[in-house]
């Protein structure tokens, strides 16, 4: 087993709770953990709940059940060990409008995390890397001056952001979305750019709608619907041959097939309280759905929560993990 970089252990989270109004489950209770050079993506539609747990690791908000580290320790406790967790990881947030210091040049903004944390690098040989990285991300060099809150578009915003998470070669890359502003070209370059990172034992969680993008740079995936785990396996498993019928739609819905998803997106409609999340939209539904089915380990470390599966379960001795 690689040295563990995240573990989450039946961690969930739900909005509201607390200062009253109605309380939104947005993350039911998940079991996940990744080393070193390891890799795993979120699958799922909007609302599902990907960006919910990106936010729990990076300590931006406190799950309200379950055990989670980063790095062995709370990232979300305060104090300098979360502080020096957090600062192994690097963020490509999904909105790149928001993400970067607006009073800071471009250049200066892709420099800060090096200007930052215990052993800062001089100004210049920090701009000096913000200045490579900038032309990998092909961001045009006159932009390197401009305010990074004003002048540029979303694309350019993101390949600023990207740079910025990357500069200080973090040992986790946690990416919301990180090439959907991008044409095919730069985010094949982008992508190239992320997965190189795994052979040197960095740890990823990309957050993604697409499959064949998490393909490209994860070995695992976890595929969420309003916040639950409905499948789990490795990701060109998934792609290729998914067994949740919400995994099959997401397949068929990709753009080279051009399939759309039918009905109403997960934030929306009307799921039984406990029953499956995908029932009033799976084709092949059955009464037992309106009960919640378990997720279940099959052969091949694939795990999916669909009653249709049930019987094709191993046993247990049999289950991977
Ligand atoms: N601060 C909050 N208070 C209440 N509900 C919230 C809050 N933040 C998110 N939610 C709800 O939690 C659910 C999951 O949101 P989340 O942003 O994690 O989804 P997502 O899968 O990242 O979606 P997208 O792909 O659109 O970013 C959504 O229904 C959202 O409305």
């Amino acid at each position: 087993m690689n040295p563990e970089i995240v573990s989450l252990v039946d961690v969930g989270h739900t909005f509201g709770g607390r200062r009253g109004g109605t309380p939104f489950r947005a993350l039911h209770p998940l079991t996940v953990s990744f080393g070193e050079g390891q890799s795993l993506a979120l699958v799922g539609e909007s609302g599902s709940g990907k960006t919910t747990l990106l936010r729990l690791l990076l300590g931006l908000t406190r799950p309200t059940e379950g055990r989670l580290r980063l790095f062995g320790v709370d990232p979300a406790a305060g104090g300098e060990r979360a502080t020096a967790a957090r600062r192994r990881c690097g963020y490509i947030p999904q909105d790149p409008f928001g993400a970067l210091p607006p009073t800071l040049t471009v250049i200066d903004a892709v420099a800060e995390p090096l200007r930052l944390g215990p052993s800062p690098l001089p100004r210049e040989a920090a701009r000096e890397r913000a200045r490579t990285l900038l032309k990998l991300c092909l961001l045009e060099e006159s932009l390197w001056d401009v305010r990074a809150g004003t002048s540029l578009s979303g694309g350019q915003r993101q390949r600023v952001s990207f740079a910025r998470a990357l500069i200080a070669d973090p040992d986790l890359l946690l990416a919301d979305e990180p090439t959907s502003m991008q044409d095919s070209g730069t985010r094949r370059l982008l992508v190239a750019r992320i997965a190189e990172r795994s052979s040197r034992g960095k740890g990823l969680l990309f957050v993604t709608h697409d499959l064949v993008l998490a393909r490209a740079v994860t070995e695992r995936a976890l595929v969420l619907l309003r916040g639950q785990v409905v499948e789990e396996g490795p990701t060109g498993a998934l792609l290729h041959d998914p067994l949740h019928p919400y995994t099959k739609a997401l397949v068929a819905a990709l753009p080279r097939l051009g399939k759309a998803l039918t009905g109403p997106p997960p934030s929306v409609g009307t799921a039984p309280p406990g029953g499956c999340p995908f029932l009033h939209r799976c084709p092949s539904s059955l009464a037992l759905c309106a009960s919640s089915p378990p997720l279940t380990a099959l052969a091949g470390g694939r795990k999916v929560a669909c009653h249709l599966f049930r019987e094709r379960a191993p046993s247990t001795s049999d289950l991977s993990r």
